[in-house]
């Protein structure tokens, strides 16, 4: 996956909505509903110390939420904020007694979805630590053990919830960024990839090159062999093209018989290497029985301020130049010098 989904946040419940930054801005306005009238109760009774404490909490989640909402770094480190409302809900139970026991909860369940399985165990037994403390120093063993085993059971079933939805985001996130037939990386895919490619190109002067891929005459094959012996042909494609490139190159598929092949890193002079064995090797597999099936491919190279959109017409233009001279053959567009050239065999 490209940087781009893993680098803004880190918050778990966040990741779940590709950093849209909406979750904790919704949970900040609930924060408000329930603490601010704890915030204000406890400055009036005379408790400034926790009254001033959860203040300081519900402006922390503001702070942070508001900085989700505009997609910018977090400006409170986001365990300081679990720290915060450890310590609210901890000195709230101390202060006010027995009846805010039931505090605990949310706030274990909110820790749990926000926080990495580590830290969320760590924040979760501190939180159990000190609960069953108050309740062991007001109550008797039996209830210390009774809310023991009771938060115990809510934080596995709450942990089993979230592998069960981890499980369902991670398939879906690979669904929806794989075409289905193939199975190769979709056009939104490549947007993204192309995108990291040019600023690569930016930042550290790495070229890249992409490949556009065009299987001959796939018209015909459909035709007479019938739709799913094309879907056939395009599914053997895909492996071999696979089978040809580095692992770190990636495979895309842009419409019907048309494919990019990225590969990152890679100058102009190995991309047409690569360019020119998976065009010998698709034309000697047996992608169909019976028939020789051949490609045309068309190149171009990551330039000096290059746009995506411009990379891949030029691509596209080696590639028809490539159907237009004949096909079973590889055409480069040459950016320096703005025309299409023939790759030699
Ligand atoms: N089997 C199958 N065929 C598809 C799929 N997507 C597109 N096609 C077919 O691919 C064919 C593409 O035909 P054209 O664009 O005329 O290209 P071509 O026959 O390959 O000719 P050249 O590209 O000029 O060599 C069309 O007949 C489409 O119906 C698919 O998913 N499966």
């Amino acid at each position: 996956m490209p940087a781009k989904y893993n680098a803004k946040y880190s918050l778990r419940l966040n990741t779940y909505f590709d950093g849209q930054g909406k979750v904790f801005p919704a949970l900040s306005l609930i924060i408000m509903v329930i603490f601010a009238p704890l915030a204000v109760k406890n400055l009036i009774i005379g408790e400034y110390a926790l009254g001033l404490l959860i203040a300081i909490f519900i402006c922390a989640f503001l702070a942070d939420s508001n900085a989700l909402l505009k997609g910018r770094a977090l400006p409170i480190n986001e365990n300081i904020i679990a720290i915060l409302a450890i310590s609210c809900v901890s000195l709230t139970l101390f202060t006010l007694g027995a009846g805010t026991i039931f505090w605990i909860f949310p706030v274990s369940i909110i820790i749990s979805f926000s926080f990495p399985l580590i830290t969320s165990i760590i924040f979760n037994s501190l939180l159990l630590l000190t609960a069953t403390t108050y309740v062991f120093l007001n109550y008797d063993v039996a209830d210390s053990l009774r809310f023991f085993f009771a938060f115990l059971l809510t934080a596995c079933a709450v942990h089993l919830l979230l592998r069960q939805i981890d499980a369902l985001h991670t398939l879906l996130k690979e669904e929806s960024s794989k075409d289905a037939l193939t199975g190769a990386l979709n056009r939104r895919q490549l947007n993204l990839f192309l995108s990291d490619a040019l600023a690569n190109k930016i930042h550290y002067h790495n070229d890249s090159t992409l490949i556009m891929i065009d299987v001959d005459h796939f018209k015909q094959i459909n035709d007479i062999y019938g739709h799913a012996k094309g879907d056939e042909v395009l599914i053997n494609l895909v492996s071999d093209i696979r089978a040809q490139i580095r692992e770190s190159d990636l495979l895309f598929r842009v419409g019907g018989e048309e494919f990019v092949v990225l590969l990152p890193n890679t100058q102009l002079k190995t991309a047409e290497k690569v360019a020119q064995k998976l065009r010998a090797n698709i034309k000697t597999s047996a992608l169909l029985d019976n028939r020789t099936i051949t490609v045309s491919l068309g190149l171009c190279a990551t330039g000096n301020g290059l746009t995506q959109t411009k990379w891949m017409s030029c691509a596209d233009k080696a590639l028809y130049a490539a159907k237009q001279r004949g096909r079973d053959r590889v055409c480069l567009y040459n950016l320096n010098q703005n025309r299409i050239e023939d790759v030699a065999a």
